[in-house]
């Protein structure tokens, strides 16, 4: 469904990226691991096609299309969604509107949507401007409830663990398996996606098929999301830095 070869992307005029290559297959997530400053929200960013991740070199195909060059409005249209760490306050405009225009004139979805916004608790921001004034954990489930209401075809989560409670994570977790389950409470899952986090511990919450490093704007580690999770908390990204210098690709 998604894949990238050989992504190189500047950031104002300073390599961020240095040849990334990561393949998400249809129906599958994938966690992205690690740690500051190692370019996971740049690849996010890039993905989406954000302004100012200027692609110097490579190529990211989705559904077998050439998207490299796509403004981001093409890749919304094509299905490509984020949930954004940092997302903007949009002035005068509502939650409550953004996601009536999201869900659209599906009954059926409507009612599941509004069931949602009682059983995550985000009736009380409804009718305030988007992300102003919310927390933390308040931010991550206003944008998971618009990336519900959305459907879309491949979701981009950007650190939905990070600055939240045990309680807030659990239950932007379930909204995550739902967001990615075929229906309710069903555990196959038919939409893709990429799980960015720095902790990996909303992987406790969501099942990841594969689970991928990222080190100094490059893919250094691809394999079983549960192996990977043990060895980042057991030892650390240093441990991975080593591994980058001493073996430069590892596939467990
Ligand atoms: N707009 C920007 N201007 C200048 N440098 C940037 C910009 N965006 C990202 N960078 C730099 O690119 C590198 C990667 O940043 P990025 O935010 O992608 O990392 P990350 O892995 O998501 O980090 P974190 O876990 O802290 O969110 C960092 O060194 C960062 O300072």
């Amino acid at each position: 469904m998604l894949e990238i070869h050989d992504l190189h992307v500047e950031v104002r005029g300073e390599p961020i990226l240095h040849g990334v290559d990561l393949a998400v297959p249809e129906g599958e997530v994938h966690a992205l691991l690690g740690p500051n400053g190692s370019g996971k929200t740049s690849l996010m960013m890039t993905i989406m096609g954000f302004s100012g991740y200027k692609v110097t070199r490579g190529k990211i195909l989705f559904m077998g299309q050439d998207i490299t060059q796509a403004s981001l409005t093409e890749r919304a249209r094509m299905g490509i969604a984020v949930a954004q760490q940092r997302p903007p306050t949009i002035p005068g405009v509502r939650l409550r509107q953004v996601v009536e225009y999201l869900t659209g004139s599906d009954e059926g979805h409507k009612s599941e949507v509004a069931a949602l916004v009682e059983a995550v608790r985000v009736r009380p921001f409804m009718d305030r401007e988007i992300n102003a004034g919310l927390s933390g954990g308040e931010i991550r489930r206003s944008e998971m409830l618009q990336l519900l209401a959305m459907r879309p075809r491949f979701a981009m989560l950007d650190e939905i663990d990070s600055g939240v409670d045990v309680e807030a994570l659990e239950l932007i977790g379930a909204m995550a398996n739902q967001l990615f389950s075929v229906e309710h409470g069903h555990p196959v899952r038919r939409r893709s996606g990429l799980i960015i986090t720095h902790t990996g511990q909303v992987m406790e919450y969501v099942h990841a098929d594969r689970a991928h490093i990222i080190m100094r704007g490059k893919i250094s580690c691809t394999g079983n999301p549960g192996i990977i999770f043990d060895m980042v908390c057991d030892s650390g990204y240093e441990k991975c830095v080593e591994c980058v210098n001493h073996i430069p690709e590892v596939h467990l």
